[in-house]
């Protein structure tokens, strides 16, 4: 290989490690300056952690990036979000195809009523799959790797509403994983668990990101700390420390990030 096709593949390596590139991102609620000049990269196979304390922004960013946020009338965005390559934040961008690609797991588990089966096929039957030997697979592989399969295996055809809330959340992200999402974003996914039953989505993390890229709203630092590569803390709408999550909590840069994570304030 020459030496330029061996710069350049070493380039394109990089560039499909990058899964989020946000350049100067602000958001406005009305008057309201909620996202101020956000510049965060996403790296594909890690934990990115959003933190910070309540009203600083973290559920606004991660609601743009699947472009969630446009659903909220009188928000107005400018700057970039470049996900592989793409700004999403170009109207011409298509919003279904960029749901596809990026799953979400919200706070409080959200089965639909329906059995456990029918919450996982949802997503693919939508996407035009039929055939009922592919639907198996797809239940059986989406519950196995939201570490769900061994406790309702035997009861794929009851309703999602009788498991348990840990178990829902597993569900949920089951649900997510059934149609093969390129990122999965979490907004405060074990807020309302147990801990137990955080302990299990936790470790499901680990699993996940072999194959997929996670963002995670959480307001617990411990969380943070235990699951994520990264971490971003937020305060007052903008990033004030962006780095290897090891660094944020052994040594910020910024006294305000100090001051969070030592409990001082938030
Ligand atoms: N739908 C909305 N309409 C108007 N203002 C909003 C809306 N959602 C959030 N905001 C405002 O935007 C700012 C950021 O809110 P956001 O929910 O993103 O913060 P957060 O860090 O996720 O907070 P929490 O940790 O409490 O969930 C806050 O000032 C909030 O009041």
């Amino acid at each position: 290989m020459s030496e330029t096709q061996t710069q350049k593949s070493v380039k394109g390596n990089n560039d499909t490690k990058l899964v989020y590139k946000t350049n100067g991102l602000n958001l406005w609620y009305g008057e309201n300056h909620a996202l101020k000049d956000i510049q965060l990269n996403v790296v594909e196979n890690e934990v990115t952690a959003i933190i910070g304390p309540s009203g600083c922004g973290k559920s606004t960013y991660i609601k743009t990036l699947n472009r969630m946020i446009e659903l909220i009338p009188g928000v107005k965005v400018t700057g970039e979000i470049v996900y592989r390559g793409r700004n999403i934040l170009d109207k011409s961008y298509p919003v279904e195809e960029l749901r596809t690609k990026v799953g979400m797991v919200f706070q409080k588990p959200n089965p639909f009523p329906k059995s456990i089966y029918e919450n996982v096929v949802y997503g693919p039957r939508i996407h035009g799959i039929r055939d009922k030997k592919i639907l198996d697979q797809i239940v059986e592989k989406s519950l196995r790797g939201a570490a769900i399969w061994d406790e309702v295996k035997d009861r794929l055809n009851t309703n999602a509403y009788g498991l348990s809330g840990g178990q829902q959340q597993r569900l949920c992200i089951a649900r997510c994983m059934a149609i093969e999402p390129d990122v999965i974003l979490m907004d405060e996914p074990t807020s309302a668990l147990d801990p137990i039953s955080t302990l299990k989505v936790e470790e499901l993390l680990q699993e996940l990101k072999k194959n997929f890229s996670i963002i995670i709203v959480t307001h617990n630092m411990q969380q943070a700390a235990r699951i994520s590569d990264k971490t971003a803390f937020f305060l007052n709408g903008e990033v004030i420390e962006f780095s290897e999550t090891d660094k944020i909590f052994s040594n910020p840069s910024d006294k305000r990030t100090e001051d969070y994570i030592t409990g001082r304030f938030g």
